[in-house]
């Protein structure tokens, strides 16, 4: 049994939950000042105040001292694209000079751009570069992640990457969960014949990932240029049959009506949706598919940001994610969403907290294990240096704020 003791307050307390927080419920970032957490076996046993605490300190195997530090669930990130060759620092002065992301992508960069670079590269260099990434992530606060492919556009490359996924998962004891996304963009020798490719995503891929067991859901781009409403409820149906529930890109650039057509198809979650119009408000108002808002995106590309207050105020349930990849997103960092989601989308730091925690959780539907402190729950969790209080983490942008990490009550980082 561990304790953790003399913190200045534990936060993302609850019980009794079993569904994404919205309305009112978002609002709170439930704390215990003073707080104390008990962990055995790298699950919370117990938390209070710490002057009632009934135990001995002689009962503990490990007293961890959280100096005046604040005490928080790890976070949960729920979109990622980790597995990646390189970063794409050529597109991004590209853009610094004038070009958008679509135009850059039109001249075959962006995304088949990486998809090229990551044909060349083994399963063993992938899997090494993706293991550093996620150390990285992890001693930045995150506890639980989505990892998708979509970088590989062919049959054996696609495998290649949710292969990688797999050893991410046997390497790592955090909750990783892997979704498909072949349907990420068509590839050009696909160009003139699109529903071809839609087929070697049925007929060649999902087999073969249903059959190993590669992946946990599915994943397209409904976008202009990529893939349509109709194209991706072809791959959303196929992903069904397949066992995969969906998980979709949509509304980054425009509102072309998928959004009622996937909660429709009970999509687990959307993502992006910086584009969105009455009718995608509708659609989503009081449905179980979460919106996933990526701020980090909005940022690096110059574009709208999700509008989550307007979302929060429609009883949508919400979450927020990094989208880290290297054309759109090159950070993995959820300290930075948080504070942009308190900045730019006006959420307050209990309502990003929440978001990017047990919100995150259930866009994984790994809710049960992680995203908050819950008896039962896995001792994954973030103590800060001493700070003023939480409003000051969101606040103090860039800054680090961490002083250690925790994953199933063993530390990863000690500053
Ligand atoms: N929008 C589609 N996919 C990624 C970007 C991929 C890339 O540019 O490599 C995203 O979520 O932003
Ligand atoms: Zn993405």
């Amino acid at each position: 049994m561990k304790l953790f003791k003399n913190t200045a307050g534990i936060y993302g307390i609850l019980e009794n939950n079993n569904s994404p927080l919205r309305g009112k419920e978002i609002n709170e970032f439930k704390a215990i000042a003073n707080g104390y957490v008990v962990t055995d076996q790298g699950k919370i046993t117990e938390y209070g105040k710490l002057e009632e605490l009934k135990r001995a300190e002689s009962e503990f195997e490990e007293i961890i001292d959280c100096q005046g530090g604040l005490l928080l669930p790890a976070y949960c990130d729920s979109h990622t694209h980790l597995v990646f060759a390189t970063s794409r620092e050529e597109e991004f002065v590209d853009r610094i000079n004038g070009l958008t992301y679509e135009e850059i992508a039109l001249r075959g960069g962006g995304i088949l751009n990486s998809a090229e670079k990551l044909a060349n590269l083994s399963e063993d260099q992938l899997f090494e570069d993706a293991k550093q990434r996620l150390n990285k992530l992890i001693k930045l606060g995150t506890g639980a992640i989505e990892i998708k492919s979509g970088y590989g556009l062919s049959v054996e490359a696609e495998i290649k990457m949710l292969r990688v996924i797999k050893r991410l998962k046997e390497s790592f004891n955090i909750p990783i969960k892997a979704t498909f996304l072949g349907a990420h963009a068509f590839p050009k020798t696909y160009k003139t014949n699109k529903q071809a490719y839609i087929d070697l995503i049925i007929n060649e891929m999902l087999p073969i990932i249903a059959q190993e067991g590669l992946a946990d859901y599915i994943d397209a781009f409904c976008e202009e240029n990529y893939f349509t409403v109709e194209q991706t409820l072809q791959i959303i149906e196929a992903g069904k049959k397949a066992g995969l529930k969906a998980k979709i890109h949509v509304n980054q650039f425009n509102a072309l009506g998928g959004v009622s057509a996937f909660v429709k198809e009970g999509a687990v979650s959307l993502d992006h949706l910086e584009e969105m119009n009455t009718e995608d408000y509708d659609a989503l108002e009081d449905s179980n598919t979460i919106a996933t808002a990526l701020p980090s995106c909005s940022f690096f590309l110059s574009i709208p940001y999700t509008p989550l207050k307007e979302m929060l105020s429609r009883n949508i349930a919400i979450a927020l994610a990094t989208d880290f990849n290297p054309g759109s997103t090159p950070s993995g960092n959820m300290n930075f969403v948080v504070s942009l989601a308190c900045i730019k989308q006006k959420l307050t730091p209990a309502q990003a907290y929440n978001a990017a925690t047990i919100n995150g959780a259930y866009a994984m539907e790994v809710a049960d294990q992680v995203g908050s402190i819950t008896k039962g729950k896995r001792a994954n969790f973030i103590v800060t240096n001493p700070v003023k209080g939480l409003n000051y983490l969101p606040y103090s942008f860039g800054e680090n704020n961490i002083h250690a990490v925790y994953v199933n009550g063993e530390i990863v980082k000690t500053n």
